[in-house]
């Protein structure tokens, strides 16, 4: 059977329970948004396929749950991960505060060198919001991240330049005759559950 791709990737999301992470991964693999909000359980995962430069690239994606009492066993994925993604709700100063502490999480759990990017979900919600984008830059520059706000809700800046942005360094370290300026021929996604 053909090789259904040539390198994985795994990224990982978090931050606190109802910032959007699920519905981000939703976004990113399905394009599909759904305004109800149904605690992950532990970790879940979606996988999403691109072609970069005839390169298959497969993306696991997982979604950790942001409750408390799941973090032992979302911390046990950290080690895995090439790129995270820390999550704050843009209308919850309250989130952007905790994003201290997951990225201290970050460092003691994930390989030296992950790739961090800080996403500022619910960028439509702009009459709700209470943390405002330069405190956004601010922080992600204090971390030495990069940064996007987002919508899950209506597709802002969920692309897939966002997370081949975070793997770029490691795909052409893989693969030196690889430009990432090349056609994208199609990408597919399929889904995967644990817990
Ligand atoms: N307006 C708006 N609502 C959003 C957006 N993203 C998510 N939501 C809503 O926020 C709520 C929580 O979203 P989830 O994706 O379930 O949150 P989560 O971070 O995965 O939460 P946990 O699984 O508990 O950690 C849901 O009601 C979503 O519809 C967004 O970009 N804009």
């Amino acid at each position: 059977m053909a090789k259904q791709y040539d390198v994985l990737f795994r990224l990982l999301l978090i931050g606190d329970s109802g910032v959007g992470k699920t519905c981000l991964l939703c976004r990113f693999t399905d394009n599909e948004f759904h305004s109800s909000h149904i605690s992950t359980i532990g970790v879940d995962f979606k996988m999403k396929t691109i072609e970069v430069d005839g390169i298959k690239v497969r993306i696991q994606i997982w979604d950790t749950a942001g409750q408390e009492r799941y973090q032992t066993i979302t911390k046990q994925y950290y080690r895995r991960a090439q790129g995270i993604f820390l999550v704050y709700d843009i209308s919850s100063e309250r989130s952007y505060q905790h994003i201290m502490k997951w990225v201290s999480d970050v460092d003691e759990y994930a390989p030296e060198g992950v790739q961090k990017i800080l996403i500022g979900n619910k960028a439509d919600e702009e009459q709700k919001r209470q943390v405002g984008r330069e405190q956004g830059q601010q922080l992600a520059k204090e971390y030495g991240m990069d940064f996007y706000e987002t919508s899950a809700c209506t597709n802002l800046n969920i692309k897939e330049e966002l997370y081949l942005d975070t793997l770029g360094d490691t795909l052409h370290a893989a693969f030196p005759a690889t430009s990432f300026n090349g056609q994208r021929f199609h990408s597919h996604s399929s889904n995967g559950g644990l817990f």
